[in-house]
């Protein structure tokens, strides 16, 4: 099957301060490979999208599936395995372990997930080092790293668990033109090389541009 995800009917309320609509009737799939950048004014609803979209908050009504997978209906251990396995996160703010080496900052999920290893698990996190080319960056503390440097850990720790699909909310919200145009370069090569799908909520205009296609938001619909 060549989609990786699919979103039917998607409707979310706000309950507080009062009721609000925030989600209206979303449906649309991306297919397998694709790279999907999100875009629309800001409070359009495309963060609140994004976080249902990588189950982490599932009071909505509507489906998804994630690569053929039904993640609607799931239970919260059953989301949190299944997120391990299929979704790498990408956040603005990278949340990588500051005392931490870049390199244990990347094993860190497949750790987590206990399928391999110690051994293995280093082998594969330097692999991804050297994709990002940050394997000379292994042993250092993530502190002691620039922020594009820390950015790109911080996809080489998505990757570890060989994701379907990643999931990126502002991946360069906090980068200078450079660094923004480095990730891009990453998640064009992810996705078309690697047949990794990416999907990202972003607000620069250049990287939106450079994608597939883009999904348009205002208002809380799909335009
Ligand atoms: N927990 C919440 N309770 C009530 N309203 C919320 C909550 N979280 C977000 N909202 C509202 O929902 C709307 C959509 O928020 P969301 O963060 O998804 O927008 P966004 O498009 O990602 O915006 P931005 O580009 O500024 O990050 C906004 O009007 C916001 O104020």
């Amino acid at each position: 099957m060549n989609i990786a995800l699919q979103v039917e009917n998607l409707n979310k309320h706000f309950r507080e301060p009062e009721d609000f609509h925030v989600l209206q009737d979303i449906s649309f799939t991306v297919n397998k490979g694709e790279f999907v950048p999100i875009i629309g004014k800001s409070g359009c609803g495309k963060s609140t999208l994004l976080y249902l979209l990588s189950t982490l908050d599932t009071d909505y009504t509507g489906k998804i599936s994630i690569n053929g997978t039904p993640v609607t209906g799931k239970s919260q251990n059953e989301l949190a395995r299944f997120r391990n396995e299929h979704i790498g996160f990408v956040f603005q703010f990278h949340f990588l372990l500051p005392e931490f080496t870049a390199l244990e900052n990347v094993m860190l999920p497949a750790m987590k997930l206990g399928k391999c290893t110690r051994e293995e698990i280093e082998e594969n996190a330097m692999q991804k080092l050297k994709q990002l080319q940050m394997d000379n960056f292994a042993h250092k503390p993530s502190s002691k790293l620039s922020g594009g440097q820390q950015q790109r850990i911080a996809i080489a720790r998505a990757l570890i668990n060989n994701p379907a699909i990643i999931m990126a909310d502002e991946p360069t919200g906090n980068l200078d033109s450079v660094n923004t145009g480095l990730v891009f370069d990453i998640f064009k090569d992810l996705s078309h090389n690697k047949g990794i799908t990416i999907l990202t909520v972003t607000h620069d205009l250049d990287f939106a541009n450079g994608a597939d296609r883009v999904i348009e938001m205002a208002d809380g619909r799909i335009k």
